[in-house]
């Protein structure tokens, strides 16, 4: 398969880097990362070894028509993103960002089918050409709007040949909002409170983190998707405890001054219902990017 991956940061640099085992990959990223990685290779380290040649470049080749284009920028550069694959009309777009709402912008500016995503993989980029495997976990795909469909099977099974752990699934709504509630339990609670995942488990965050996929939760079911409070908080400490030691994405974007992405999280849940929690967690969290913005 032909894949384009778009966004070579850390996550993209490690499912491109595994797909490279088995695919024709380009890598569209930063520099000094790309050229690095175009002159170099790319090396894979952590829980998975490898060295590979995927192609790495900065913007969309002008040539470029790639069966299959995987998005993982963070979610407030989807719509750049969508922009920038308009041209090259790629077969099937898979979104494996964390947030809600990426697949349907992807979709209302791409003509091509879009897939769902969810990764579990936990992924590092550490100096430009090489990238940290810190979990080996899962990426669970689909049709967005849930079902079944011939491209999700395709990129399932060429997922599964480069040795990535796949499932192709038909309930893509309800684990995109499962995903979406652990995200808002676990990464605002600990960027804010500046405590590991695990401290969510007992002790004053747990009760924020459980409100908050509880907010989650009910924000589901009134778009439709059945996921109850009990499973959403079930879900936020499936993944406290297994990922106990890790530092979230949104504290360390905190931690390194980095824009987060509360929009697309909490602040998603807020936009379509009342939500205290989540409103005072993306009220908190903006109010420092708004600080950090002006320094
Ligand atoms: N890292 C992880 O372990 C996991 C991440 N995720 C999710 O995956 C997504 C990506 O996360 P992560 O990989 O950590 O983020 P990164 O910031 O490391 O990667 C995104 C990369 O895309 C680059 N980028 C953005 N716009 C463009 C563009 N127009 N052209 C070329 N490159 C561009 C960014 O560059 P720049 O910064 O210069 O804009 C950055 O290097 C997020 O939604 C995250 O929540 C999900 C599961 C695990
Ligand atoms: C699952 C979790 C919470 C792991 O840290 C994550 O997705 C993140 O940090 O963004």
């Amino acid at each position: 398969m032909d894949v384009l991956v778009f966004g070579a940061g850390s996550l993209g640099s490690l499912v491109g880097g595994l797909l490279a085992r088995q695919h024709r990959v380009t890598l569209v990223g930063r520099a000094p990362h790309a050229g690095t990685v175009a002159a170099e290779g790319l090396t894979v380290d952590g829980e998975i070894e490898c060295h590979v040649d995927p192609d790495g470049v900065t913007a969309v080749p002008p040539d470029a028509s790639p069966d299959l284009a995987v998005v993982t920028v963070k979610a407030y550069d989807t719509d750049a993103a969508a922009a920038a694959l308009a041209d090259c009309d790629p077969g099937t777009v898979l979104s494996l960002q964390n947030g809600l709402d990426n697949e349907a912008r992807l979709g209302d500016r791409l003509d091509s089918p879009v897939l769902a995503g969810t990764c579990t993989y936990g992924a590092m980029l550490t100096e430009p050409g090489r990238v940290t495997c810190t979990g080996v976990g899962e990426v669970v795909l689909g049709p967005r709007e849930g079902g079944e469909s011939a491209a999700a099977d395709r990129v399932g099974a060429a997922f599964d040949e480069a040795g990535i752990e796949t499932t192709v699934a038909a309930d893509m709504p309800r684990r995109t909002w499962e995903k979406l509630a652990v995200n808002a339990g676990i990464n605002a609670t600990t960027a804010l409170a500046r405590i590991e995942n695990g401290a969510v488990l007992d002790g004053p965050a747990s009760e924020v983190a459980a409100a908050a996929a509880r907010e989650t939760a009910r924000a589901a079911r009134a778009a439709g998707v059945d996921l109850s409070d009990e499973a959403a908080v079930a879900a936020v400490r499936r993944v406290a405890e297994a990922t106990a030691d890790n530092t979230s994405s949104m504290y360390q974007d905190v931690l390194a001054e980095r824009r987060t992405e509360v929009d697309a999280i909490n602040g998603a849940v807020a936009e379509r219902i009342d939500a205290p929690v989540n409103r005072t967690l993306a009220g908190l969290l903006r109010a420092w990017e708004r600080a950090r913005d002006r320094r």
